[in-house]
């Protein structure tokens, strides 16, 4: 019985708590606003059945004076009266809804931007890869950009809740006047019973939902990509609709069957338990009226007070519309954020000292404009993903020296990429530390950080914005100038390109929007560069490119690094990249392999040493020999090749 108890004030108390307490970012005029309306509109139909009760009880007396008595011009008044207070419910419940609809979006709007800061308020990503932490956020995100059950509709149908639960006790005041205070009492808890089955019902069948999350992500994902434009092209040349097709289907079945299943079990039967007892109740009541009616205990006003309050109680032990649907999924939304927000913090907080060996975070300090001056060092660094035991970095020392290009090799899954993502404190080490001249990375704002760093990611974003946009983005807190956004573009070998688009550097770069251009991959890949090149020109002090030229072949790679360790002479920079063939002229070569650093020197150097880089440098160029890039796939000449040579 108590954890019973305990369980429903878990899933119905706390919830609606969370729910109230968003009531103050609608601003409290429009809360108080609404209470009163939503009070107002459900006492009017109570007035409604006192007064069309009276007009019932006085039309003998009015037919018996005839028109023009005093009891006619009395039922005129009453009867007037009662179409004036049906003509203002008319009236207030579309402004009730209108008002509701306001508080919802004030609502809303506050919620979305919690979400918004508790993802994207992280310093690092590993609460955006914890599939605990994506479910509740896709929950919570589902029902925001829902018109009927958002958490702001949720608090719009809490306050309506008033509305109809002071109906109710208006009916049961009345039978308690004209029958009796024990009928009135049995029709309130027969009611409460009936919106209890009802209530609870649509309470259980929505986490029904949750036990399916799996299926439910899978039919997600196969609806989307079927159908989607991302895999439009595979789709027809492997002929892979019918594949899709099929397990879409299944992934639906199995989805919805347990969801059915529970359906059918938290309804059935309890609606028609629910439904009897509310009959059986009410015809009691109603049984009892007609007796003292019968008896001319009750006149005929309270003969039809009485009728019309039982019938319209019960028919409050259904379904409130405006309420149920709207309270329940906004509370799920609600209360799936929270789950969010603290799987998030659990996830950083995890992340920030897992095996307990770092120690505290230093005393914070700021960085120099011009950091590194000396160089970035990653110190003895361990790293390993969340849920994963195995070590991508295990012990890695690396200097990276102000001012120089290195350029880091390893075979795929070498850990070049995690390498980066630890640079920029999208990760924290497990152990070891990162250093800027000297000074561990964890003591400097990883904001602050971030602007003295400028990365291209191998999987780069490709905005569907301006052609200008996708540039300047590489350092959004500097005043944007066109002459940089066009020189940066310049220096990646993209200008002409942009210049020729429709509306040159304000061409939206996605043909979804008029006027828009689609750009190949490899000229995308020259906007990211432009927009590294860009932070650059803004104050960035280090340059990382994570294979940001993957889509150019074996020899335009190797042209184009070429090039931009001419560009970027001066700066430390950082090259990636799995062709050993491609990273010749940067400064320092260093190969990593097996989480730590196994080479490093100059090209000469380590083709000297006669190593790992020397021996995968020769194979590649062999296979590049035969025709062959570094992957074992076969070059065709392309116009990316004339473009990085030029
Ligand atoms: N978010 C993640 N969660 C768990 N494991 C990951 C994650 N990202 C990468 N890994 C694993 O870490 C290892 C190193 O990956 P990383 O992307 O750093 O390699 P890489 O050297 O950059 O490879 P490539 O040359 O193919 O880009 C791989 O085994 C990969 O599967």
């Amino acid at each position: 019985m108590r954890t019973r108890l305990t369980s429903w004030w878990q899933s119905a108390v706390v919830p609606r708590r969370g729910i109230a307490q968003l009531l103050p970012a609608a601003g409290w005029p429009l809360v108080v606003g609404l209470t009163v309306l939503d009070l107002v509109v459900g006492l009017l139909p109570v007035a409604f059945v006192l007064l069309t009760s009276v007009v019932v009880g006085a039309v003998p007396s009015a037919v018996e004076g005839g028109s023009g008595s005093p009891e006619w011009a009395h039922l005129v008044r009453v009867f007037l009266a009662a179409a004036g207070v049906f003509l203002l419910r008319q009236v207030l419940a579309p402004l009730q809804t209108a008002v509701g609809v306001r508080m919802q979006r004030a609502v809303d709007g506050a919620l979305r931007e919690r979400a918004i800061r508790a993802t994207l308020g992280t310093v690092g990503i590993a609460p955006l890869e914890d599939q605990r932490a994506l479910d509740a956020l896709s929950e919570a995100t589902r029902e925001f950009d829902n018109d009927f059950h958002s958490p702001g509709a949720a608090c719009a149908g809490l306050l309506a809740l008033l509305g109809r639960y002071v109906q109710l006790v208006g009916y049961a005041v009345v039978v308690g006047v004209v029958a009796s205070w024990w009928a009135a009492a049995a029709l309130v808890v027969a009611v409460l019973v009936f919106r209890y089955g009802q209530r609870g019902g649509l309470r259980r069948y929505s986490t029904a939902w949750s036990l399916v999350t799996g299926h439910r992500r899978r039919a997600t994902y196969l609806r989307e990509v079927a159908m989607g434009p991302a895999a439009a092209k595979e789709m027809r040349v492997f002929g892979l609709a019918g594949w899709f097709s099929d397990r879409y289907t299944e992934a639906v079945t199995a989805m919805l069957g347990p969801v059915t299943e529970q359906r059918r079990r938290i309804y059935f039967a309890p609606y028609l338990l629910y439904t009897a007892i509310g009959l059986v109740v009410a015809a009691g009541v109603l049984v009892s009226i007609g007796r003292s009616a019968a008896a001319g205990d009750i006149g005929l006003t309270a003969l039809a007070l009485g009728i019309q309050s039982v019938v319209a109680a019960i028919a409050l032990g259904g379904y409130y519309p405006e309420s149920d649907v709207p309270t329940q999924y906004g509370m799920q939304a609600v209360s799936a954020l929270r789950a969010f927000e603290a799987r998030a913090a659990e996830v950083e907080a995890a992340e920030e000292d897992r095996d307990g060996t770092r120690g505290a975070v230093p005393e914070r300090v700021h960085l120099a404009p011009e950091a590194p001056a000396a160089a970035l060092r990653f110190e003895g660094v361990t790293f390993g993903y969340l849920g994963s035991d195995r070590r991508v970095l295990d012990g890695l020392d690396l200097e990276l020296p102000a001012g120089l290009c290195t350029a880091i090799v390893g075979v795929n899954g070498a850990g070049k990429t995690t390498l980066v993502k630890l640079l920029t404190r999208l990760h924290e080490p497990t152990g070891g530390r990162i250093t800027v001249d000297g000074t561990d990375l964890r003591a400097v704002d990883a904001h602050e950080w971030r602007r003295h760093v400028s990365v291209i990611f191998q999987d780069f974003v490709r905005y569907e914005l301006s052609a200008a946009d996708n540039i300047a983005f590489g350092a959004v807190a500097t005043a944007r100038t066109d002459a940089a956004v066009r020189d940066a573009a310049e220096k990646a070998g993209i200008l002409d390109v942009v210049d020729g688009l429709p509306s040159g550097f304000e061409t939206p770069l996605s043909r979804s929007y008029e006027g828009g251009a689609d750009l190949s991959g490899g000229q995308w890949q020259r906007i990211a560069i432009a927009r590294s090149l860009y932070a650059l020109g803004a104050g960035a002090r280090v340059l990382v490119l994570d294979e940001p030229t993957s889509a150019l072949d074996v020899r335009a790679e190797a042209a184009f690094f070429e090039r931009f360790v001419e560009l970027t002479r001066g700066v430390t920079s950082v090259l990636i990249s799995h062709r050993f063939s491609s990273v010749r002229h940067a400064d320092r070569i260093v190969v990593v392999d097996g989480g730590r650093v196994v080479e490093q020197g100059t090209h000469d150097e380590l083709l000297a040493t006669g190593g790992t880089y020397a021996r995968l440098f020769h194979l590649q160029a062999e296979r590049f020999a035969a025709g062959l890039d570094a992957d074992g796939n076969r070059i065709e000449p392309d116009d990316e090749l004339t473009e990085a040579r030029a």
